[in-house]
């Protein structure tokens, strides 16, 4: 079998990767890329021969049956913030090593166990509408021995469904990023010897006060989206060789600038001129969008000149009665609004801040598009310690007031236009567009150090459980 890969000074950079992706091949000069695979090498362990054809690209003479390895990435649809940075990584998979690894994102509770690993979105949804019971959930199941027992006795109840839906996709390397999806997999993996044979990584989407079922002694790598979350990681016990800090993962299509705002904005049938603020509240549409909206909507408007001062665009995700709420109203300035996006990088591109409750994956967003952040709201726990995150650095303001919320914007459109850049300037100090990039690449690395272990256990025609 026959590949090409370039040469390593040859691996195209990550605007190049992304150009590619998003645009086809033309950058954005007009030219065309090279469709030579612009992959890195394979594991070393294959035994290849190579050499260098006429225009510079290493051909790689492959020996033997080789074949792309599984990757399965655990998730679930609780919030958007686990399925968006599943989605980055499975991306980046793409971008950095083309097939050499098969991807599935899944929620393997839901497809195979059944209550209560079966509704945590549901469970999820109606706990965090209750706040007051989430914040008892989250604080009551942190110590140790409690989560720990509660969920062995479901590992041991589940066992075979959780076999069942890993083995399906004969793992090589399991991802996990989902605090609920380290115990269960990781004992199916023991009670089936299989923990020397596949690579169980986590990453960890929450930026700072994470819950602790989060951190399993027995993963082979813990990624760590910040410095606070490390610090968590060793306190409960992970060793530093576990852990890994290179930020949060996001869409590579948000790691570089890829169309100007002013194009974005035509694209999006925005007005050209007017500043535009950002209003949105996970994927779930949650927090105080609709008030905000209102009370902005009157802010941004001018009375004594009889125009608006700014735009607004809202974002209200998979909430399709706040979307029908907000389109039925009438509004002195330009509005849009919008349901589940799946180019969040190109509205955050066209707009200059956003106003959002604390989720990980939208402030990292914003970071890197440079958005000055308004944190209008906070789930207790897991998303508590995102505000200082976003605030200690400059990179925005929190505030639970509407109006409050208003007046800070209209301020950075009309009076304080200097705070805004200084703000977004912070911002983008704070983002880690590479962060996905590194993280699949020591995956890769991981993966390489198992290598022939790693073939061991699947090939087309035995099972998992027939190798134990
Ligand atoms: C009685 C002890 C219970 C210990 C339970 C620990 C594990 C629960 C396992 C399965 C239950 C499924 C329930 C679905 C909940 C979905 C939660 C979820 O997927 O969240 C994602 C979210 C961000 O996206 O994850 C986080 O950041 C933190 C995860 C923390 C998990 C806490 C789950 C608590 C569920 C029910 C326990 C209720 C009893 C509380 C009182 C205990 C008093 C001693
Ligand atoms: O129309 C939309 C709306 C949102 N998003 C995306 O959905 C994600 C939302 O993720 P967040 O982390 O901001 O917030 P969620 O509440 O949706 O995420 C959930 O998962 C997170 C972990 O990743 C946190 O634990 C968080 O507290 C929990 O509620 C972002 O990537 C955002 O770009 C879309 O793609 N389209």
């Amino acid at each position: 079998m026959v590949m090409k890969v370039a040469s390593p000074e040859k691996v195209a950079s990550i605007t190049e990767k992304v150009w590619q992706r998003v645009y086809g091949g033309i950058n954005n000069n007009g030219y065309y890329y090279h469709h030579h695979r612009k992959h890195r090498r394979r594991c070393s362990y294959e035994s290849e021969d190579e050499y260098e054809d006429e225009d510079g690209t290493i051909q790689l003479m492959q020996m033997g049956a080789e074949r792309s390895k599984n990757v399965l990435i655990l998730m679930s649809d609780t919030g958007g913030g686990h399925r968006a940075s599943a989605e980055a990584i499975r991306e980046a998979f793409r971008i950095e090593f083309g097939d050499e690894y098969r991807i599935y994102v899944k929620d393997v509770w839901k497809e195979y166990t059944g209550w209560p690993l079966n509704d945590m979105e549901r469970s999820y949804k109606f706990m965090v509408k209750h706040v007051q019971l989430w914040k008892v959930a989250f604080h009551g199941t942190s110590p140790r021995w409690i989560h720990s027992s509660y969920l062995a006795a479901i590992a041991s109840y589940y066992a075979k469904e959780v076999e069942a839906g890993l083995m399906e996709y004969k793992p090589d390397i399991i991802i996990s990023v989902h605090p609920l999806m380290q115990h269960i997999p990781l004992s199916v993996l023991k009670w089936k010897s299989l923990q020397k044979k596949v690579v169980f990584v986590t990453v960890i989407t929450d930026l700072n006060t994470c819950h602790p079922t989060w951190f399993h002694p027995r993963v082979n790598r813990c990624y760590c989206p910040s410095k606070e979350v490390a610090k968590r990681a060793l306190y409960d016990g992970l060793e530093e060789s576990q852990i890994q800090v290179f930020g949060l993962p996001i869409r590579p299509s948000f790691a570089r600038a890829v169309l100007s705002k002013d194009d974005l904005r035509k694209e999006l049938e925005l007005d050209p001129d007017l500043p535009a603020v950002l209003l949105m509240g996970g994927a779930e549409g949650m927090g105080p969008v609709k008030k905000t909206a209102m009370v902005l909507g009157e802010s941004l408007y001018d009375n004594d000149q009889g125009k608006p001062i700014g735009q607004l665009i809202i974002i209200c995700g998979r909430n399709k009665a706040l979307a029908s709420t907000l389109e039925s109203l009438e509004w002195k300035i330009p509005v849009k609004v919008r349901g589940f996006e799946t180019q969040m990088e190109k509205w955050m591109g066209a707009c200059d801040c956003i106003i959002t409750k604390a989720g990980p994956g939208t402030i990292a967003e914003a970071l890197i598009r440079g958005l000055p952040i308004v944190l209008n709201d906070y789930i207790p726990g897991q998303e508590k310690g995102n505000v200082p995150y976003v605030v200690d650095n400059g990179a925005g303001v929190f505030t639970r007031s509407s109006k409050e919320t208003a007046r800070i914007v209209s301020e950075w459109f009309s009076t304080k236009t200097d705070e805004l850049k200084r703000m977004s300037e912070n911002a983008l100090k704070l983002a880690q567009p590479e962060a996905v990039f590194d993280i699949v690449k020591d995956i890769h690395e991981l993966a390489c150090q198992r290598g022939p272990l790693a073939n061991i256990p699947y090939d087309s025609t035995s099972s998992l459980t027939n190798v134990i």
